[in-house]
């Protein structure tokens, strides 16, 4: 298979409950998408012939045991597991968390040797997936610990991007999670994700503060004077082209944002519920900063319209080109920045 031209997409199945399997089907039933990437379902046959019959997809699947059986063209679906599984949509169970994690960790273990270029995950239930030996409250955490480099959850919908200085973290933690080590960590990834992934060649970075206004000079919290300003000062000093603090509640709406290639929020619903509000259904979820490449849709199982053939594939979709586009950009970033002149030379 020529990878330079069918990059290979591994997709994870998430929550058979809820509305994974449907988005997933409506993508790869378009047959135009197979003529750009080579697509790998990680579950089983049984299980996706079920979901294809239940919503009437009408697609072929290549069921295959190993990656080396990927078929350029096909629809293939490594069987992960071979039992039935029972499917009761919009029900949380522990059992069926169970197959989302199997499914997940297959994935990722064909995304370390290569086996496929990059990930897409279909969405999780956070509480049905936990266990013994896996208590993550997502897949950014996770990731974190399989791949390699420092992660950051930026949300992506077109030129809009915002990441996550905390991301799961309870509200009552996340002051203390806030200090100027992690600060200038997730500038740094978020800098060399812009250039990287994005193709930005000297990137406008804001990040919002983390109290009220700012804290007003110390009356709504002490953190944004004793934790965030000086940080700042430290990394502008430095050349980058970093602004803020902003204060955050206004910044959306005065369209400020669309001054920046990328926005930091301090924590997960300071920065997704404005990008939500204004991308909902198109945004996609990038875990930037790590050695591979993974991306999900901006939303979760939705349970509550599982299995009724009402969940929209967009956002799936755009995790699938975005995901394709961050691999190339990330390949024409090495050849250039591997040595310059070589990739300028013109054959005569
Ligand atoms: N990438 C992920 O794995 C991921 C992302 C977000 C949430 N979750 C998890 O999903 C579960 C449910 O989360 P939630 O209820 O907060 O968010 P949700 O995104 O599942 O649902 C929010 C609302 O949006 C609707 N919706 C979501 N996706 C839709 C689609 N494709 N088409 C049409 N309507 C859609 C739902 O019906 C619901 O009204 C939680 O366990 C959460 O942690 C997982
Ligand atoms: N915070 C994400 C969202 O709301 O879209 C979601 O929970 C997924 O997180 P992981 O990518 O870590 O699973």
């Amino acid at each position: 298979m020529n990878k330079e031209e069918n990059i290979i997409v591994g997709i994870s199945i998430g929550d058979l409950n809820g509305i994974g399997g449907e988005i997933i089907l409506k993508t790869f039933a378009d047959s135009r998408v197979l003529d750009f990437c080579t697509p790998v379902i990680f579950a089983s046959v049984k299980t996706m012939t079920f979901l294809k019959n239940h919503f009437n997809i009408n697609v072929n699947l290549n069921g295959i045991k190993h990656t080396d059986q990927i078929l350029h063209k096909k629809i293939n679906v490594l069987n992960v597991w071979n039992e039935p599984v029972k499917i009761e949509f919009g029900k949380e169970d522990l059992k069926i968390g169970a197959y989302a994690i199997k499914s997940l960790e297959k994935a990722t273990q064909a995304l370390k040797n290569d086996k496929i270029d990059v990930l897409v995950t279909a969405p999780i239930n956070k509480h049905n997936i936990q266990s013994d030996t896996f208590k993550f409250p997502g897949h950014t955490n996770y990731l974190a610990q399989e791949l390699e480099g420092n992660s950051l959850m930026l949300m992506i919908a077109n030129d809009l991007r915002v990441g996550l200085i905390t991301d799961h973290v309870p509200v009552k933690d996340i002051a203390t999670h806030i200090t100027p080590e992690l600060i200038v960590e997730k500038i740094e990834t978020v800098y060399n994700s812009l250039k990287r992934d994005f193709r930005v060649n000297k990137p406008k970075i804001a990040v919002l503060g983390i109290n009220p206004h700012n804290g007003d000079n110390g009356v709504i919290g002490s953190e944004d004077d004793d934790i965030l300003r000086p940080t700042l000062k430290a990394i502008k000093d430095s050349g980058k082209l970093v602004f803020g603090p902003y204060a955050a509640d206004s910044f959306f709406g005065s369209n400020n944002y669309t001054n920046f290639d990328a926005i930091i929020a301090s924590y997960h619903d300071q920065g997704l519920i404005p990008f939500k509000t204004l991308s909902f259904g198109k945004g996609v979820n990038y875990t930037a900063g790590l050695n591979k490449i993974r991306t999900s849709p901006d939303h979760g199982t939705a349970f509550e319209i599982a299995g009724k053939n009402e969940a929209d594939n967009s956002s799936f979709k755009e995790a699938v080109y975005k995901a394709i586009e961050i691999f190339k950009n990330r390949k024409e970033y090495k050849a250039i920045t591997q040595n310059p002149l070589k990739f300028n030379q013109k054959k005569i």
